[in-house]
């Protein structure tokens, strides 16, 4: 049995929609294993969302490197270890999709590079943003060409922390792309080339006072934040609180403040301004370090099946 561990990750970071994203620690662990014959899936925790069958996500990934590779199991056995929350903006997909293509190259015996395995993904994702990081760990930059994906991963510091905000309630990335418009005005895709291109300086020079105004965002921030109604809220929170920054994670509904230092300060004052506000919806607090390793292995044992 071969188990992978696969961190969440959050993409967009402010201006950089579909191009920028980090892994952060918080993990699923799939594990996965020949069987004599036939296909079974179990999760934990479980989620009406996750299919047991040939539409389970980790095993579409599986199954596209199967087929690149023209290699297949006689049958699977596949468990799911869920610390992702689901639809919440965390990359839960990315981390089915990354890590399944991870597992299956290494069920198959590792004929695919990290660069194959990085294009299939973001493939299969539509975008690199969340899948690129779920491989390889880091605050990546990363655009998907026809045949490959061009980026630059870049080893995020202990001292940055992620404060993220979760709610009690999901929202699907198909739905929070839907709504966006299919035009956006010239000096709005202006206003997001200067963020992102700030924002890659800041971040990778440690100078986190520009971080603020480097995460401003026009291309999908102003549409998705109406389907969340305590954006504004917690995003002043957090700036009020000394946060460097705030904005959607993914295609949201959670939310991510950039702490630099006395997070442990931001982190209480926050939970206690989050216990006395009216808000629409119950949002969870977790600091989490960005994850720099990306997809790994967990363990490797033998399952005595003979070829
Ligand atoms: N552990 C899992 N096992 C199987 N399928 C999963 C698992 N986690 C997520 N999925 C699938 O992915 C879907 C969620 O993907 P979606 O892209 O909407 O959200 P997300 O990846 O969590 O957020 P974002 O892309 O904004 O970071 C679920 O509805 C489910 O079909
Ligand atoms: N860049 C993607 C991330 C979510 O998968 C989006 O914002 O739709």
């Amino acid at each position: 049995m071969i188990s992978v561990k696969v961190p969440a990750s959050s993409a967009n970071l402010g201006a950089g929609f579909d191009c920028m994203g980090v892994a952060l620690k918080l993990y699923n662990i799939i594990e996965v294993e020949e069987i004599e014959k036939g296909l079974i899936i179990t999760s934990s925790p479980d989620d009406p969302s996750i299919a047991k069958d040939e539409n389970n996500l980790v095993f579409r990934a599986m199954k596209t490197v199967f087929d690149e590779v023209g290699w297949y199991p006689r049958g699977l056995r596949i468990n799911l270890i869920n610390e992702i929350p689901l639809t919440r903006g965390l990359g839960s997909s990315a981390a089915c999709i990354s890590g399944g293509i991870y597992a299956a190259n290494l069920l198959s015996g590792g004929k695919l590079s990290e660069e194959e395995m990085i294009y299939l993904a973001a493939k299969m994702e539509g975008h690199p943003d969340n899948s690129t990081p779920a491989m390889i760990g880091g605050l990546v930059f990363a655009v998907l060409e026809d045949k490959k994906v061009n980026y630059i991963k870049f080893v995020v510091p202990a001292r940055l922390k992620f404060a993220v905000f979760i709610p009690d309630f999901q929202l699907s990335t198909e739905y929070a792309r839907n709504i966006l418009p299919k035009y956006i005005e010239f000096k709005d895709a202006v206003f997001n080339i200067g963020r992102a291109t700030l924002f890659a300086s800041a971040i990778t020079t440690g100078n986190y006072e520009l971080l603020p105004a480097a995460t401003q965002d026009r291309l999908h921030q102003p549409y998705r934040k109406k389907l969340i109604p305590d954006f504004d809220k917690i995003v002043n929170l957090s700036i009020e609180a000394g946060a460097k920054g705030a904005f959607l994670s993914g295609a949201g509904p959670s939310i991510i403040a950039l702490v630099d230092e006395n997070y442990e300060v931001f982190e209480q004052n926050v939970k206690n301004a989050l216990a006395s506000m009216e808000l629409a919806a119950n949002w969870d607090l977790v600091i989490l370090e960005a994850d720099n390793s990306g997809a790994t292995v967990f363990s490797v044992q033998s399952t005595g099946l003979k070829r």
